[in-house]
């Protein structure tokens, strides 16, 4: 028996096991004592991950894989969860205990995984494993770098990130249509910003919105003081600026925002 792929949920299953097994290994296995892997499939790295010294958590959406996993590997001792990670409440199922996230993840959701995984990186000090290439390479990038925008600078505010490997599509099932990349990224010390959260993603989505112009014109729409707008920061392009940069930039819209009142 084995699992029949279902695009609408982006199965192609990975067929290398040396492929697994690299990036079962990708976690430092320091400081947590549970690894959520998301989107096990038929348990190609799940096997792997049973053999670290952690608690291998997996959670699927879908019911066919969730019964072959059962079958398979449930004399292993994972905890098998047939949920759908975007919509489960992971302080619920953690009960506030640290965990990092592994997983070869399905590319349709790839920046709601992202997104969830800094929403609630409280809990979770690791997350590692596989996405389409171009998004591992944009959560990675670098400023002045062309793949550099909104991923990269929200995901880098909160976790250092470095893109391990790329792997082609030859070794999945079905293969998908693009190369895929793996990457793993840390929490940062820091878990909180200077500045709010909502204004930072507000400063950035909008400087990105209109990323080949100079920020004096992408922000235009936050009704910025004609003295702050004088700013040297605001004659550069968004992909210009760290992300130290926004949150700096971000600390100066606050302020002018209480001047300003
Ligand atoms: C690219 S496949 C990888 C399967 C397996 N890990 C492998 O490497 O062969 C992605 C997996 O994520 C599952 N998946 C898709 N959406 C999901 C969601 N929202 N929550 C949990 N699992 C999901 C799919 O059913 C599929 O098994």
């Amino acid at each position: 028996m084995s699992v029949r792929a279902k695009k609408h949920l982006g199965q192609h299953f990975l067929t290398d096991e040396s492929i697994a097994q690299q990036i079962a290994d990708i976690l430092s296995e320091n400081g947590y004592n549970n690894v959520l892997e998301i989107g096990p499939g038929m348990g190609v790295m799940t096997k792997y991950l049973l053999e670290k010294k952690y608690t291998t958590h997996v959670i699927e959406i879908d019911d066919e894989s969730v019964e072959y996993l059962q079958a398979h590997y449930l004399h292993l001792g994972p905890r098998i969860y047939g949920k759908d990670f975007l919509k489960v409440d992971l302080n619920e199922l953690f009960k506030k205990e640290q965990f990092a996230i592994i997983g070869n993840f399905p590319y349709n959701i790839s920046s709601q995984i992202v997104f969830k995984t800094i929403e609630n990186r409280e809990l979770i000090p690791e997350f590692g494993g596989m996405f389409q290439m171009e998004v591992a390479k944009r959560i990675c990038a670098e400023p002045g770098s062309k793949t550099y925008g909104i991923i990269s600078v929200l995901t880098q505010a909160y976790y250092d990130t470095e893109y391990l490997f790329t792997v082609p599509p030859t070794v999945f099932n079905p293969p998908p249509r693009v190369e895929s990349g793996v990457m793993v990224m840390k929490r940062k010390k820091e878990l909180f910003l200077s500045v709010p959260d909502r204004l930072f993603k507000h400063v950035v989505k909008t400087a990105f919105g209109q990323r080949r112009k100079m920020m004096r014109s992408s922000l235009k729409s936050l009704n910025l003081s004609d003295e702050l707008r004088a700013n040297e920061i605001f004659s550069k392009r968004p992909e210009q600026i760290s992300v130290q940069g926004f949150i700096e930039l971000t600390t100066l819209i606050e302020q002018d925002g209480i001047s300003n009142q």
